[in-house]
């Protein structure tokens, strides 16, 4: 056991001066990080330059981090691309724990985020799905079928319905289109580059080389441009005949009499949240389980049964009809185990010195929490861990809301992702309906060229390549 001055450490793996053991990391850090703790264990120290980062890899080890010690380890650490874009933290995600981000995520909750206000967007959502599967069914009806660029296509799906029950409206399509999506993917990306200035002062050069500051500026202004329009846009409007959550978060700000003060920056920020949270988990998602399903027919079969089993005569489904479907939820659950869309969560940095499983952990340490490896992990999973079995889940009580560390892909405690409810809503309904009506095959073509599992980099994980896919009628 390394020790320092009767400070017990845990396992470190071998670093070398100045970059720590950042060459240990692959550009899939989930996937190297837990090669590393099999050897290591499932609590090891790490160092980014010189930042002490904690690399946790077990559910049991989870638990202690973000139940016995939570309120110790509810803090982000702030990286370049934070205090550049997110003010510092000035935003939900990367706020502080205190009173500013509880004042900031309730906001978020009581106007957009909790049950009743998911409900009330069902309309929007259905319109929404409707209009992908009409272009799915022109792709599907000709006489020589055409591929579909599915990703592009949820991407388009996600990126509107945030638009209208946020912003009250679309952006796409339009005369003044603006294009949110690739702003957002943009941030997406940046957010998980590996700023090596952050942790290696002296290398800063290398992310002006690879133009990572002049993309932060870029993005920055891009949205900053957008939103300002978003805002005089609602500012503009009739406020009698509208009422989406820029219209509250002004009326909100308006409001001098309350407690807390919503500054026009922050007011931008949550925006910003909601779109980089809501659109690239929920993309992500819809991606990686379209194709595990189409890389396992016999199971895409079970899931088409069970839809039709309970919207027969229908031709759309309903999204109470897509919550009674047992294996839709299974497939669910799988595509979260096996893909967690944030496979490292979102790191967090602890504000206090604990004792973790006997252990001297410093104030200031960040924490990484491998979702991935856990969700992997042969000795809960069984042997078939790496395999998509939705049936695992068929006779178990096992949820995502965070009270099992087995299974954590939005996170626990404190800091846990206030859009589970937003989400669910959402990914249910749109593949039961693109499921139920449509047989899907990969383009093949595409296949040969690119792995079809290849995964892009970043806090959360897109495929590399577009996923391509012919829909037939089902
Ligand atoms: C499949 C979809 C989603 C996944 C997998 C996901 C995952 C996560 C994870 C892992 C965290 C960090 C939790 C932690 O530190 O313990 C998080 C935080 C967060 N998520 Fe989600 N999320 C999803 C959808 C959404 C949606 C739709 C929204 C809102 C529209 C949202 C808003 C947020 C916010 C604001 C936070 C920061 C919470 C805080 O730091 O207090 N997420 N999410």
């Amino acid at each position: 056991r390394p020790t320092t001055n009767n400070v017990y450490l845990p396992p470190s793996p071998w670093r070398v001066p100045v970059i720590g053991n950042l060459h240990q990391l692959s550009i899939h850090p989930h996937r190297s990080l837990r090669s590393l703790s099999l050897r290591y264990g499932p609590l090891m120290l790490l160092h980014f330059g010189r930042t002490p980062v904690l690399i946790v890899s077990s559910a049991d080890v989870a638990h202690d981090v973000m139940k016995t010690h939570d309120l110790k380890c509810a803090n982000r650490p702030k990286t370049k691309v934070v205090d550049k874009i997110l003010d510092g933290g000035r935003d939900v995600a990367f706020a502080s724990y205190g009173e500013y981000w509880r004042q900031m995520k309730s906001i978020c909750i009581q106007n957009l985020l909790n049950n009743k206000m998911v409900r009330s967007y069902e309309k929007i959502r259905e319109e929404e799905i409707k209009l992908m599967i009409e272009k799915l069914e022109r792709a599907s009806s000709s006489s020589s079928p055409s591929p579909v660029n599915l990703s592009q296509l949820l991407m388009t799906l996600t990126n509107d319905i945030i638009c209208r029950v946020a912003l009250g409206r679309k952006y796409s399509g339009t005369e003044d289109a603006i294009d949110v999506e690739n702003i957002v993917s943009t941030f997406a990306a940046l957010l998980g580059e590996f700023p090596v200035g952050e942790y290696i002062p002296s290398l800063s050069w290398i992310d002006r080389i690879r133009g990572l500051d002049r993309k932060m500026e870029e993005v920055d202004k891009r949205f900053d441009e957008f939103l300002e329009r978003v805002v005089k846009e609602h500012e503009d409007a009739d406020k009698e005949n509208r009422s989406d959550f820029v219209d509250k978060l002004l009326t909100i700000q308006r409001d001098k009499t309350g407690q807390f003060e919503l500054e026009k920056n922050a007011l931008k920020l949550i925006i910003w949240d909601m779109f980089l949270a809501g659109t690239a988990t929920t993309l992500s998602f819809l991606e990686w389980t379209m194709t595990e399903l189409m890389r396992h027919p016999k199971a895409m079969k079970v899931l088409q049964e069970d839809i039709r089993s309970i919207s027969q005569n229908d031709l759309y489904v309903t999204e109470k009809q897509a919550e009674k479907m047992n294996y839709l939820q299974a497939v669910i659950k799988e595509a979260l185990r096996l893909r967690p869309p944030a496979p490292l969560l979102v790191p967090r940095v602890y504000s206090e010195d604990v004792k973790l499983k006997g252990y001297d952990i410093a104030a200031g340490t960040q924490v990484i929490i491998n979702a991935w490896a856990i969700q992997r992990d042969t000795t809960t999973w069984g042997i078939d861990a790496e395999e998509f079995q939705p049936e695992r889940h068929l006779d178990s009580d096992l949820d995502f809301q965070g009270q099992d560390f087995t299974f954590i892909p939005f996170g626990s405690g404190k800091r846990i992702c206030p859009g589970i409810g937003f989400t669910s809503a959402l990914i249910g309904v749109t593949l039961a309906n693109i499921v139920k009506r449509f047989n899907w095959k990969m383009d093949v073509k595409q296949q040969r060229v690119h792995d079809d599992l290849t995964e892009a980099t970043g806090l959360v994980i897109f495929r590399k390549y577009p996923l391509i896919a012919f829909p037939s009628p089902a």
